[in-house]
């Protein structure tokens, strides 16, 4: 697991280190500025002509000290300081004076086209409202420039917070980032802008106990073994049976491939309770779930509350549509239902407006939304959960004693406790019908195999991630389909199973 931070905490973090540690701001630095240089090597930046472009605060500072190490190196370099000289802080006048010791050039006007290399340290996280006036005019020289471009911490006019761009933004090829990623490097359009990442370690501390308000994570490959071991002597009882109500009137693909998920990804048992209507293609398409079928008559309540006392885990939604029998399932599931609950789709859909009712439900649940069905159940547009996606989306999972998926490009995940998860896997061709289907049927197959809804959630919206980027890889973005995620998983659970 990866601590994300946002800039006001970053900021925390170094002000705690500088003060309680006793680890000097410049000292901090100097490590910052070299961790910049080496990229500038390993990434074969063509140094024959750099500028450096700095700002007035420390992240400035931060670019006066890697121009410094650049002239000390023998490459020729040029330093552009855009902003006056009263606003510069303690460690900028400091770095300044230090460079001028050096004789290193100053320029006023710099022209981003003369220069092979452009490292740009005009904002860090302290870039505090839009860009305009003179950054403005020289940031988008530096974008039309062919200047391979270096971003120190993060590409100047991005929000280290929410990754949107502040009036305009630097375009890096590769952002050095210190200490911990910035939500805003994860977080699009921030995450294009800053292109590849590379975390520095600066000696920044983390103090044990903290005031954050938020705990940011992300999950990475080796997350993949929190799955848990199968046991040797398990039986289909052992990884957990799911009671998952889906489909519509000639509707099955959503029920296949979630229920599909979930099998793959290592449940025990599946009953699919669906229309009639869908009975031959689904157990000729997947002959290893069990079915349940109803029909116009009636939502066959009995078959319902069967499935209901003999699952672990309980899943509606997928492709069920939001018609009378639909909503009938819906409020039978909630009513009775007393196991970890999934609900996804059109269960989402039938919910708007009516949330409280998940307040008397005796279990976990998951919501997985994608970004207009959170602002349809939520309420909160789509504009405003950009400007505030961790938080919003913590507010809304802890006013309803949920754990929300809010699907994005960047899924966040919040069960409404300090611990909030934003999701780095997977790529643009898992926007493609099915996907989300297939996600509820991994979160449901780890959910029957013991994990707490949290780690379900957070860790199977990875693996989803990770199986797509895998289909991506072999299949391309293009082409892919939801059915190659589900082939992916496989692998995937297959890798894991042989490191056992
Ligand atoms: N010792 C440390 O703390 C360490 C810090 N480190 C580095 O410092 C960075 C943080 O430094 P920081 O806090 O000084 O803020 P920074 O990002 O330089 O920007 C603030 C300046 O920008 C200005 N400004 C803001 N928005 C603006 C706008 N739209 N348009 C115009 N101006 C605007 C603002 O002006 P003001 O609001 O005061 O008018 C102020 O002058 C961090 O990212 C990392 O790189 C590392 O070296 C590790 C040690
Ligand atoms: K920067």
């Amino acid at each position: 697991m990866k601590q994300i931070v946002t800039g006001g905490q970053m900021k925390l973090l170094d002000s705690y280190t500088i003060e309680k540690m006793g680890i000097p701001s410049l000292v901090l630095m100097e490590r910052a500025a070299l961790s910049v240089c080496q990229a500038l090597r390993e990434e074969e930046f063509p140094l024959e002509k750099v500028l450096v472009l700095c700002g007035t605060g420390n992240n400035g500072a931060d670019g006066v000290a890697v121009a410094r190490m650049l002239h000390a190196a023998g490459v020729s370099v040029d330093i552009c300081i855009l902003g006056k000289k009263d606003h510069y802080t303690e460690e900028m006048r400091k770095q300044v004076d230090i460079a001028e010791n050096y004789h290193i050039s100053f320029v006023k006007n710099a022209v981003p086209v003369e220069y092979t290399t452009i490292v740009d340290a005009v904002f860090g996280v302290g870039l505090s409202r839009e860009v305009g006036g003179v950054y403005r005019d020289t940031i988008e020289a530096l974008n039309r420039s062919d200047a391979k471009v270096m971003a120190v911490d993060i590409p100047s006019g991005i929000s280290a917070d929410t990754g949107k761009v502040l009036g305009c933004a630097v375009k890096a090829d590769v952002t050095v980032t210190f200490a911990y990623e910035k939500a805003g490097l994860l977080f699009y359009p921030g995450a294009s802008y800053a292109r590849k990442i590379k975390t520095a370690d600066i000696g920044i501390y983390m103090p044990p106990q903290n005031d954050f308000e938020l705990s940011i994570q992300s999950c990475e490959d080796k997350d993949l073994f929190r799955i848990p071991v199968r046991k040797p002597d398990g039986n289909k009882g052992t990884f957990g049976k799911i009671f998952l109500a889906a489909g519509s009137r000639d509707i099955s693909g959503a029920a296949y491939l979630s229920a599909c998920a979930a099998l793959r990804t290592g449940a025990g048992m599946i009953k699919v309770h669906t229309r009639q209507e869908n009975r031959q293609a689904l157990t000729t398409m997947l002959p290893e779930a069990m079915y349940s079928f109803y029909d116009d008559e009636e939502i066959e309540k009995e078959q319902i509350l069967e499935g209901l006392a003999w699952a672990d885990v309980i899943g509606v939604g997928p492709g069920m549509g939001t018609g009378q029998q639909a909503e009938d399932i819906l409020y039978t599931i909630l009513a009775e239902g007393r196991k970890p609950l999934l609900i996804d789709a059109d269960g989402l859909n039938l919910l708007a407006g009516r949330m409280e009712v998940l307040a008397q439900y005796p279990a976990p649940v998951i919501v997985t939304p994608h970004l207009g069905e959170f602002s349809r159940i939520s309420g909160v547009s789509v504009e405003e959960w950009k400007e505030a996606p961790l938080y919003l989306t913590k507010r809304f999972a802890h006013k309803y004693h949920l754990t929300v998926v809010c699907k994005d490009s960047r899924t966040v995940i919040s069960d409404g406790s300090e611990e909030i998860f934003i999701n780095t896997s997977g790529n643009s061709g898992m926007a493609t019908a099915g996907s989300g289907d297939v996600l509820s049927g991994i979160l449901m197959g780890l959910l029957a195999q013991g994990l707490s809804a949290i780690d379900a959630a957070s860790l199977g919206v990875y693996f989803h991630g990770a199986a797509g980027d895998m289909a991506a890889a072999q299949k391309g973005e293009y082409s892919m389909i939801a059915g190659d995620i589900i082939t992916q998983t496989a692998e995937i659970l297959k890798k894991r199973g042989a490191v056992l």
